[in-house]
């Protein structure tokens, strides 16, 4: 795998790349929407400050108004007044509701984009490596758990930063007015403010590292409470009375994971407020006491008094909101180094290359080693192996010797660490993948349950095929699935899952029937290599033996590779491979193996022995011994 190592960003720069990440992201998806939540996020600062101005002049007529009456130009003055301030509510409470709503509806469209453009980079490589390295599935399940806990989602950055921006600016407004006043005590609660918010902002920091930080046992406490609350554990935690053993792994988790956060009360926060509150208070005190000598007036008192409660709320405002935005842009963060660490794997080369068509000849596994990612020992050794076209071909050997790893490659999952595999002499590492993999039907052993109706289950063998309904029935006929799906509530429409309210769900070898009948829609559209893993691992004794009696009507004309751990599916390939440890150990017809007497001929009269010893149905395995 060609893969560069990824470090995480960090460092000043880093942030102003996260914001300008998010500016493009914002414009990208709602130009429009973007504009209209700037200018909603400047007129809910302009509003608040405006209505001070207007509340003070209504202040300074107030004596004018209580002597000469309503009546008097002074009173047609505070009536405007009155008029204005009302004005200016309205304003900015619709201010308020455009910003809210606009940075809300732009938050889901950055969320969403984001999820695509992480889902784009996942699936861009042709190869599966990059899923595989720790570290860039660590970096994924950001994706799955923030989009599950709102306040981490890095959309809330819309909202978050456009309540900031008004905060700021508001206080911003209103110390240019306390300096206005007087230049001292102006700076004294401006300089206060300042490093109360940066305590505040530290704190905030701190807070979204503690919980990127404490990573690992979060997933440690979301797997155990899964465990307790999982149907699919749910057996064995009962059998095995796992119950007391999961809620104190629990308990001890979250202890542990919380140490970090309760910590005695921090010192210089507290010192920084208290600082504040020293300064306005004695600034309060000031223009009290200057507004009772006579030496400043009713309009410019209240004016004051105004602008300090201003910085106050904002301050205060903005301490909440400055950690969710800390929180948003530490999810923001982890997905952008998510999308960068995918597109750093090179693994399995994209799309591009000679296209390659079906074989004729044969595909060739040319002293191919290949070793996983983070692997200490290859799992394939200078392995040579020739797969004959139009033939089948089958691979045996124990656990783990790397039969399943030898799939993998040959469907162009991972590149070989050393040596080659070429389709009719065409090397497959610089070929287009994709074309290659269109000749490729397979069922994996782990295939998947695609909580999806029936008819996508069967119809993803050839995706643009789907409107093939006659194709898709003969293709689960040939599975012997196609009467259980036919039955279902909603027949091929019933969704494959019982999560869904008419959804259901299907036994393991129902499911591994639905698999096969997707292979064998994919060969209906011209696949012509079939890989089957361990097709029968979960079929019954007479599914299994019915798939054997029709083995090589199914593979017929296919280049057909089979893996299991059954001799008596194995016995009726063309030829058979024994993995050993990496290597071909043995190769040769059935018969010719068994003739041999070595490990084939050995693992076979095990499997019989055993068949023998308890009276099993598979008679032709003991008629062969
Ligand atoms: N993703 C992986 N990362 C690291 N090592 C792996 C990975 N997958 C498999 N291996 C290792 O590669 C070797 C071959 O595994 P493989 O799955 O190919 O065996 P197998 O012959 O298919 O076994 P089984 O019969 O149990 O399915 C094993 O030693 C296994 O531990």
């Amino acid at each position: 795998m060609a893969s560069r190592i990824h470090k995480p960003s960090t460092g000043p720069g880093h942030r102003i790349r996260l914001y300008s990440r998010l500016a493009e992201l914002a414009w990208r998806t709602g130009p429009g929407i973007a504009l209209l939540t700037m200018f909603g996020t400047l007129l809910s600062a302009a509003a608040p400050l405006a209505v001070v101005s207007v509340v003070g002049a209504l202040a300074a007529a107030a004596p004018a108004v209580a002597r000469d009456g309503l009546e008097s130009a002074a009173g047609h003055h505070a009536l405007l007044w009155v008029l204005a301030a009302t004005v200016l509510l309205f304003l900015q409470w619709t201010a308020s509701t455009v910003r809210t709503a606009g940075a809300t509806a732009l938050g889901l469209r950055v969320d969403a984009a984001l999820q695509r453009d992480l889902m784009a980079a996942v699936m861009r490589p042709e190869g599966i490596g990059h899923l595989e390295d720790a570290r860039t599935a660590d970096l994924l399940s950001v994706g799955r758990d923030t989009f599950r806990a709102a306040w981490g989602r890095p959309g809330r950055l819309a909202t978050t930063l456009s309540g900031l921006v008004t905060s700021w600016l508001v206080v911003a407004g209103a110390v240019v007015a306390l300096v206005h006043f007087d230049p001292w005590a102006g700076l004294a609660v401006a300089a206060a403010g300042l490093w109360v918010a940066r305590e505040e902002r530290v704190a905030s920091r701190t807070e979204a590292a503690h919980h990127y930080g404490n990573a690992e046992s979060s997933r440690r406490l979301e797997y155990l409470y899964a465990l307790g609350s999982d149907p699919t554990a749910a057996k064995e935690v009962r059998v095995f009375g796992l119950s007391g053993f999961l809620l104190r792994a629990f308990s001890a988790t979250w202890r542990e994971s919380m140490r970090s956060v309760l910590t005695p009360i921090p010192r210089r926060p507290t010192l920084a407020t208290g600082t504040l509150a020293v300064a306005v208070l004695g600034s309060l005190a000031w223009i009290a006491a200057r507004a009772v000598d006579g030496q400043v007036a009713p309009g410019d008192a209240a004016i004051y008094i105004q602008s300090l409660m201003l910085v106050l709320t904002g301050i205060q405002q903005s301490a909440w909101t400055g950690l969710q935005t800390e929180l948003a842009l530490a999810t923001l963060s982890k997905y952008a180094d998510a999308v960068d660490a995918v597109n750093g794997c090179a693994d399995g080369g994209s799309a591009g290359g000679a296209p390659i068509a079906a074989p004729t000849r044969s595909i060739s596994f040319e002293n191919v080693s290949f070793r996983y990612p983070n692997a200490d020992a290859d799992s394939l050794a200078a392995l040579g192996l020739e797969i004959p076209a139009g033939r089948s071909l089958a691979i045996v050997g124990a656990n783990g010797a790397g039969k399943s790893t030898l799939v993998k490659l040959f469907c162009g999952l991972y590149e070989p660490t050393k040596g080659r595999i070429a389709v009719d002499g065409v090397d497959l590492a610089g070929a287009d993948k994709k074309s290659w993999r269109r000749n490729i039907a397979a069922v994996f052993q782990d295939s998947t349950r695609f909580a999806l109706p029936a008819r996508a289950n069967v119809g993803f063998g050839r995706v643009e095929a789907m409107d093939d309904e006659a194709g898709m029935v003969q293709a689960a006929a040939e599975a012997e699935i196609a009467e259980d799906l036919a039955a279902l509530g909603a027949g091929w429409d019933t969704p494959l899952s019982a999560e869904y309210t008419d959804g259901t769900d299907l036994s393991g070898g129902q499911w591994q029937k639905v698999a096969l009948a997707r292979a064998l829609f994919a060969v209906r559209h011209g696949a012509r290599v079939l890989i089957l893993d361990e097709p029968a691992a979960h079929l019954d004794a007479r599914a299994e033996a019915r798939l054997h009696e029709r083995f090589l009507e199914l593979t017929e004309g296919l280049t057909t590779v089979v893996i299991s751990h059954r001799f008596s599916t194995v016995r009726r390939a063309d030829s058979i491979v024994v993995l050993d440890d990496g290597r071909v150990a043995e190769q040769g017809t059935h018969d010719e193996l068994i003739k041999r007497g070595g490990r084939y001929a050995h693992m076979f009269a095990l499997q019989a022995a055993r068949f023998a010893d308890s009276d099993s149905l598979d008679s032709e395995v003991v008629a062969d011994r």
